[in-house]
């Protein structure tokens, strides 16, 4: 016998022309086929409930119920004219034509992480009953325990990935919204910073949710407003000394960016319907974010990756060519691979203490992550020196094609298992890529293994990765003599450095240039909270008996 807690409201009520025993609990709505196809009133001779074969719905998984409007005209209620089935028809017309009834939305799961909803339509034997039922099933969603949001702040950038963000808010996210009974206010960005700057001032008093509708760029700005009003709430600034401050308030993002990789990373798909249902759920998810310092000043927070040297020439010169839309990042890294440039510099970084993970465990992170969920548990965020080469301090010296941090997997499509696969959304660290100066041939092979969902992109020699709590960088100066192998820390070779001028790159930082080569990073733990829950790993072990086998019901996808 299933356990879905004690009912909290029952009755008989007709599905699909069926009678059905149904039942709300505080956390499953319930039903079971009473008796075959028996009118309305007649009572269930059947116990009721909890067994094995009954229809059950988490109430986690169901968006609203209202009163079915229109009800009283359907078009061409179909007769069957056989002789033997004319008087349940009858009973059925009237149940079609008299009875009131209401709809429950209903989670769906599709492919490839895609999520709709189905709407299951319940026949009442009064309108009395309808509306206790609406009631009911409202008032148990309303439960503090499914966190869900009532008021939004909405950021829509007509700007970002393809322009469209205005246009699809309005057709695909902002009537789910209004189904839920969320009540938002939206704001147009007019502007880079618009989002950031409102919510330095905002009166957040009532908002428990803030929604970008844009790309990683548009998320950033939210992550960094929020962020900065805590510390300015607090009469603080953000030093490598002063641990940044959560914001109470959760951040969704509506995907219509050019990469939209954070949303990719968070919920295996970048479908606006997809993410605005994880909204409308309530769904929560904490993810690390990296405090960025140069020269011990303060620069931004972020999120999924930093880069030096190739990816963040590609950013410099794509940003030139952004009227091309997304093609800008294809034809920037063509640029930049034939160029095959490599910049010189000092990395010094601390590892994770876990040494139960590490970023080629092939443990990846998915929804309800056990990794993350013990990271969140334990998690101090503490700050002191990298100068102790006993406390897993370590220091490379060298020639870099790339230095990269990935703060999570960093999925999008050119990198469809991400580009740090086994990288954790919530454990407090960041997955640090050097890759050290070689031919293009060599780095050719290692960017089309980024792009294959099966191949090692790390497994070169002149790659390295490391699992790290926080970490530096520093260019090299014009007047250093040429060093040599660094025996101790495992190995790099760099070559002669430049007696000229030193040439440096730019850090790419959530898609955002930081211009300063020099720069200091510290890892905080779960420091913001996502509308999402994590790439759930089988689809079909998400497909309830109920309403998933429910084929005839209309799908309803908006
Ligand atoms: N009205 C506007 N005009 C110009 N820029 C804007 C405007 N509104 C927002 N922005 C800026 O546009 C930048 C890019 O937007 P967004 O991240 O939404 O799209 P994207 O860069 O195409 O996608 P992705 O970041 O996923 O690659 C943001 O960093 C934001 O500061």
């Amino acid at each position: 016998m299933a356990d879905y807690g004690e009912p909290i409201f029952q009755s008989t009520l007709h599905i699909q022309k069926i009678a059905h025993q149904v039942a709300l609990t505080s956390s499953h709505l319930i039903w079971e086929q009473a008796s075959k196809g028996g009118p309305l009133d007649s009572p269930s001779s059947e116990p009721l409930f909890c067994h094995k074969n009954a229809n059950a719905v988490p109430l986690k998984e169901i968006i609203n119920a209202t009163h079915e409007k229109d009800r009283h005209k359907p078009s061409q209620p179909s007769v069957n004219k056989s002789q033997g089935t004319k008087a349940k028809d009858t009973t059925h017309l009237y149940i079609e034509l008299q009875c009131p009834s209401f709809m429950v939305y209903i989670l769906s799961r599709g492919s490839k992480h895609k999520w709709k909803y189905k709407k299951l339509s319940f026949v009442c034997q009064d309108s009395h009953l309808c509306s206790q039922w609406v009631r009911n099933i409202n008032d148990a969603l309303d439960n503090p325990v499914f966190n869900r949001p009532k008021h939004l702040l909405v950021f829509v950038n007509p700007y970002g990935g393809k322009q469209q963000g205005p246009s699809l808010y309005k057709e695909k996210v902002a009537p789910l919204f209004e189904m839920a009974g969320i009540k938002t206010e939206v704001i147009t960005t007019q502007r880079a910073n618009h989002a950031r700057d409102t919510l330095l001032e905002h009166d957040l008093h009532k908002v428990d949710g803030v929604v970008c509708v844009g790309g990683d760029g548009m998320f950033s700005e939210l992550l960094n407003g929020l962020c900065e009003r805590k510390l300015k709430e607090a009469d603080l600034e953000q030093t490598q000394e002063q641990n940044p401050i959560p914001p109470d308030i959760r951040i969704g993002i509506i995907p219509a960016g050019s990469t939209d990789c954070i949303v990719y990373t968070t919920a295996g798909t970048n479908d606006p319907v997809t993410s605005a249902l994880h909204i409308i759920l309530g769904d929560n998810v904490g993810l690390d974010v990296c405090s960025i310092y140069s020269n011990g000043k303060f620069q931004r927070y972020s999120v999924s990756m930093l880069a030096y040297g190739y990816y963040g020439d590609i950013l410099l010169d794509s940003e030139k060519n952004r009227w091309m839309g997304p093609k800008r990042y294809h034809v920037a890294g063509a640029k930049k691979f034939l160029g095959n440039k490599a910049y010189h510099g000092e990395v010094t970084f601390r590892l994770s203490s876990d040494s139960d993970s590490n970023p080629r465990d092939k443990k990846k992170c998915l929804n309800e992550c056990n990794t993350c969920c013990l990271a969140g548990s334990r998690a101090v965020d503490k700050h002191s020196k990298m100068n102790d080469e006993s406390d897993g301090v370590h220091k490379f010296k060298g020639k870099f094609m790339a230095i990269c941090s990935f703060t999570m997997s960093c999925v999008c499509a050119l990198t469809p298992a991400g580009a740090s696969p086994y990288c954790h959304l919530g454990d407090g660290t960041t997955d640090l890529m050097l890759v050290q100066e070689c031919s293009r041939f060599k780095f050719l092979k290692h960017l089309m293994r980024v792009a294959d969902r099966t191949a090692d992109q790390f497994d070169f020699d002149f790659i390295k990765i490391y699992r790290v709590k926080e970490f530096s960088f520093r260019p090299f100066p014009e007047h250093e003599e040429e060093q040599k192998e660094d025996t101790a820390s495992g190995g790099i070779k760099h070559s002669k450095l430049p007696s000229s001028r030193m040439k440096t790159s730019v850090w790419n930082c959530d898609g955002e240039v930081i211009a300063h080569p020099s720069l200091q990073v510290r890892v905080h733990c779960q420091l913001v909270k996502l509308f999402g829950r994590g790439i759930e790993e089988m689809e079909s072990k998400h497909m309830c008996t109920c309403c998933c086998s429910l084929g005839e019901l209309p799908p309803d996808t908006p």
